[in-house]
């Protein structure tokens, strides 16, 4: 048995530090991923069920879950020291999951990428990787939708809370990419998704960021579309945004410098309003930077737009 097969079998999911925060707890867990074969590292907070909040139909004692996708450079830690999110979920009695944004590990790739930040370790724009030294190791968007849910679910502490059929999704530059396109890639499988100052046209010429990414992620640039949102609903049959979900909400920030040169997304309000007229609200918000001190302080309207969606039948 090789080496990566000894780890697969033998490791399994390790609590790596529980701290309480607003009265819930946030844990850090280590697992071994199959899907990008290395190590990974993700957050989850639970709210403490002890006090009386609501729970919502479905599943008496169990909570729903948002999943946040971070950006370019980051990891869990970012938005969970930043990110202003668990008080708004213990409020709401909602679990907040916060994957990483790429496999790491992998010291061939990672000593060839180690020079960009905006490619490869910290940079894995949820897709899976069809390019070659990628297509094995790089399979972000089977992680977040699926892999990720599974480790969760054997783990006894997440698994007794969270009731994995009410969940939404939301995200931030990179990973406001990955909300929307998870989301429109995956319809009904989020009640709600919102972005912060997401890349919401990656495929575009005038999106650098995205053309690296998908360059060097995806062999057939055919395959470039499918992973860009304002593509994706263009594609859709004209009143069909409510098949993908009940509700999407984006905040920009004008004075953020990638507004215009890498995020667009005006291009993804005005396919959604031509779709669906009326379906997303769009935010533009003044003054407001492309940093954590802008999600931080919107973040408790996206936690609380989530929690109406997952805490209704
Ligand atoms: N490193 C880049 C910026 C990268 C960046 O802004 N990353 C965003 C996501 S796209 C982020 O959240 N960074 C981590 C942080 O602010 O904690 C630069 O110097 O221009």
């Amino acid at each position: 048995m090789s080496d990566e097969n000894d780890e697969k079998v033998l490791f399994k999911p390790e609590i790596l530090s529980t701290v309480k925060v607003h009265a819930g707890y946030l844990h850090r867990i280590k697992h071994y991923s199959p899907c990008n074969k290395c190590h990974m590292t993700f957050a989850i907070y639970i709210p403490s069920d002890e006090d009386d909040f609501p729970v919502g139909n479905g599943n008496a004692r169990k909570m729903p879950l948002i999943l946040y996708l971070s950006g370019l450079t980051c990891d869990d830690t970012n938005v969970s020291q930043k990110g202003n999110a668990f008080e708004t979920c213990k409020q709401s009695g909602v679990c907040f999951v916060m994957p990483d944004t790429s496999p790491r590990g992998h010291e061939k790739i990672d000593e060839e990428e180690s020079a960009s930040w905006d490619f490869g370790i910290g940079a894995g724009f949820y897709v899976n990787a069809t390019t070659k030294g990628y297509a094995e190791h790089y399979n972000m968007e089977t992680y977040a939708t699926k892999e990720l849910e599974q480790v969760c679910k054997s783990i006894d502490c997440i698994n007794d809370k969270v009731d994995f059929n009410r969940q939404s999704i939301m995200g931030h530059s990179m990973g406001g990419h990955g909300a929307l396109t998870l989301a429109l890639r995956n319809p009904g499988k989020y009640r709600s998704v919102s972005a912060f100052a997401p890349i919401a046209n990656p495929s575009a010429k005038d999106c650098p960021w995205g053309q690296k990414a998908f360059k060097g992620y995806l062999k057939d640039e055919n395959e470039w579309k499918m992973h860009d949102a304002t593509e994706l609903v263009k594609m859709m049959e004209p009143g069909t945004m409510k098949t993908v979900t009940k509700a999407i909400l984006i905040d920009q920030g004008d004075a953020d410098t990638f507004y215009k040169t890498q995020l667009h997304p005006e291009r993804f309000q005005e396919a959604a309003e031509k779709n669906t007229k009326g379906f997303m609200k769009y935010n533009v918000r003044e003054g407001y930077d492309h940093s954590y001190w802008f999600i931080s302080t919107f973040m408790h309207d996206h936690v609380a737009f989530h929690a109406i969606k997952l805490l209704s039948t």
